[in-house]
């Protein structure tokens, strides 16, 4: 199987790429709906999260107030740091798991967007590495337009995050997202070829097609054996 790195910075444009290879066909395992997931009331996440920034980060209904925690982890590195390390496990765990899922039902090529593939180091398992990359100033002003952030507010965010030059610079493949729309379709065309490519060797073994061609080998090869050597 082909595991597809898709990342980026906030507001560089995953989702609109992620959308696209889902309309392609391409099933894509979001790093964010795992986040989310993991933080809904009374999850392992949950639990943690509350007992480490207290009752003061829900809302009425016992949901996170992600707002209000973003407001404080996005402002101060410790806080943030803080989370990260209280939700890692969940959420790697919770990849894995959704591409298990897509291994079981046979998907020789999937992508996965996670925004902090690099930081959080999970870019060794994945290639090719696709990074959505963008100016600051486009970052900005669509992070800004998107959230409805004050400027201080979208700096902070990308502050917290590997700077999206450096992020392309460790891509196999680079989306420029600074064009428009018919620009970025232009370029995805480009991407879904290179994606599509027929698996390597490795790719393919480690697919679920892979792993039963092996054990059908294996197995006739015993049954074989077995035959030979009733017959001597
Ligand atoms: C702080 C939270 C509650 C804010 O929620 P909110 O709904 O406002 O934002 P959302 O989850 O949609 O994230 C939007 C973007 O913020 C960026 N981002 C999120 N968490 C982080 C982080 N810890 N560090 C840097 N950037 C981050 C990503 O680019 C992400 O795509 C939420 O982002 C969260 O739980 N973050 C910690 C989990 C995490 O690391 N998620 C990233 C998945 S790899
Ligand atoms: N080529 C483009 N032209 C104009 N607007 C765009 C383009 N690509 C993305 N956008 C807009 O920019 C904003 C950010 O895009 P998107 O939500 O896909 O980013 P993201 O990287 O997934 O963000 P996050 O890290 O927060 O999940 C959205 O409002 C989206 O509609």
């Amino acid at each position: 199987m082909r595991i597809v790195g898709l990342t980026g910075g906030i507001a560089s444009g995953k989702s609109t790429v992620s959308n696209l290879f889902k309309a392609s066909g391409i099933p894509v395992v979001d790093a964010d709906v795992v986040a989310r997931n993991v933080l809904k009331k009374g999850s392992g996440g949950w639990n943690r999260v509350v007992a480490a920034f207290g009752e003061e980060i829900l809302l009425p209904s016992g949901e996170v107030d992600r707002p209000k925690l973003g407001q404080m982890v996005f402002s101060d590195q410790s806080k943030r740091q803080l989370l990260n390390k209280l939700m890692a496990p969940y959420i790697s765990n919770g990849i894995v798991w959704e591409i298990l899922k897509q291994w079981a039902k046979g998907a020789k090529v999937i992508v996965v967007d996670i925004p902090l593939l690099f930081e959080v180091k999970m870019d060794k398992w994945t290639k090719p590495i696709v990074v959505v990359w963008v100016s600051e100033e486009t970052q900005l002003k669509r992070l800004m337009e998107r959230d409805g952030l004050s400027e201080e507010d979208a700096r902070n965010r990308v502050m917290a995050q590997m700077s999206l030059d450096l992020k392309r610079s460790r891509a196999d493949v680079v989306i420029d997202n600074n064009g428009g729309l018919d620009d970025l379709n232009q370029q995805f065309d480009k991407v879904l070829s290179e994606v599509r490519r027929p698996l390597t060797w490795s790719e393919f073994w480690r697919s679920r097609q892979g792993v039963f061609s092996v054990l059908g080998l294996v197995t006739s090869g015993l049954f074989v054996c077995k035959q030979l050597n009733n017959g001597s």
